[in-house]
């Protein structure tokens, strides 16, 4: 542990609601091999012809109505945390994103001219395994590291989707929404396309049927929807939730190829017409709160939950800068 250094590291966002901002976000992030897995040149012509001219102020809106007077909530939220789990740790500890600012190469490149420090831990704050979220931060530290031959040595931390103490921590910041008056609990976990899962499957032959996820195989060291199935089975266990009371979907569709499903926003509709009336939604794909929680599930969600029929959806915030979480991420540093 002496000689240790960490860099949290999580997805990042726009440096404003400028619809400019958002292009040069949305591009960085969408021209990553990892979460656009097409050649370049497919994938330039879909991100330039597809995206780029309609999509960004479409989220520059949905980014203005969730923006805090400090910035954007996922950034501000992290770096919330980030400052907590100093308070636990004699540890550096800094925080960097995938895309935008604070970069990681910008981060990576503070610490390892940091005295005394001779191994940076990266902590991807996801906890389950995608190309999309943690082999992308983990390829953009090895590129970094190469490219500036660091002398530190690059560690990083496994994923955390049953580890018990991120699981406690979880349903006990959960227990104040869960403690209210509710019908039904949706978890909803940010998609991947199929495909992702597919590439990544050291096996080779993951057939991704409706039991596979739930069976013991080699492929789910990196099979993101067996992660999220275990998320799930360790929360409503420890949480005492009955079967009939939940049920699980993907939010954040994009896209024509085939994502896992059942889609959430389908999901809630369906909910709403077989006569959910209050409806508590958890994010456990996520941390600390985002566009895709704040946005996509505390308002676009609940409208249409509450024009089918619904009375009222409730977010359950994301760990955020929870003291538990905190101290748990400060404990796993220094293991
Ligand atoms: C091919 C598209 C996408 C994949 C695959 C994907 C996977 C993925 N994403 C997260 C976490 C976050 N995603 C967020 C926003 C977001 N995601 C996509 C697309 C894919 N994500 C887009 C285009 C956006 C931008 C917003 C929009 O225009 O809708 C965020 C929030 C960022 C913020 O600023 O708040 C997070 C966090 C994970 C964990 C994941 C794979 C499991
Ligand atoms: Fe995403
Ligand atoms: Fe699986």
């Amino acid at each position: 542990m002496k000689g240790r250094a960490v860099l949290l590291v999580n997805l990042g966002s726009p440096d404003s609601t400028s619809v400019k901002d958002v292009r040069r976000y949305l591009n960085q992030f969408l021209m990553d091999p990892c979460v656009i897995d097409l050649p370049w040149p497919l994938r330039r012509f879909i991100v330039s012809a597809f995206v780029l001219p309609s999509r960004p102020a479409k989220s520059a809106e949905a980014y203005q109505s969730v923006w805090r007077p400090d910035g954007a909530p996922l950034k501000v939220l992290s770096q919330k945390l980030t400052d907590k789990v100093k308070q636990h740790t004699e540890l550096p500890v800094s925080l960097a994103m995938r895309y935008a600012n604070p970069s990681m190469e910008q981060e990576i490149l503070k610490l390892a001219e940091t005295d005394g420090v001779n191994e940076i831990l990266l902590l991807p704050l996801y906890p389950h395994y995608a190309m999309s979220s943690v082999k992308t931060a983990i390829d953009e530290a090895k590129r970094i590291f190469g490219q500036h031959n660091l002398s530190p040595k690059l560690t990083v931390h496994p994923v955390f989707y049953n580890h018990p103490d991120y699981i406690d921590a979880l349903v006990e910041s959960a227990r104040p929404s869960l403690a209210q008056d509710w019908d039904h609990l949706l978890f909803s976990y940010h998609g991947v396309p199929e495909r992702h899962i597919r590439k990544d499957d050291p096996t080779g032959n993951h057939c991704l049927g409706p039991d596979c996820c739930n069976k013991p195989s080699e492929a789910h060291k990196t099979c993101y929807r067996h992660q999220v199935f275990e998320t799930t089975k360790e929360f409503v266990n420890k949480a005492g939730i009955p079967d009939c009371k939940w049920s699980l979907a993907f939010q954040s569709r994009l896209g024509k190829a085939k994502w896992l499903s059942p889609a959430a926003d389908q999901t809630i509709i369906e909910l709403a017409q077989k006569g959910v009336k209050k409806l508590l939604v958890i994010c456990p794909a996520f941390t600390v709160d985002c566009l895709e929680t704040l946005e996509e599930i505390g308002i676009r969600a609940k409208e249409d939950f509450i024009a089918h029929g619904g009375e009222d959806l409730t977010l359950i915030p994301c760990l955020n800068d929870d003291e538990r979480w905190a101290k748990t991420l400060a404990h796993w540093a220094e293991q």
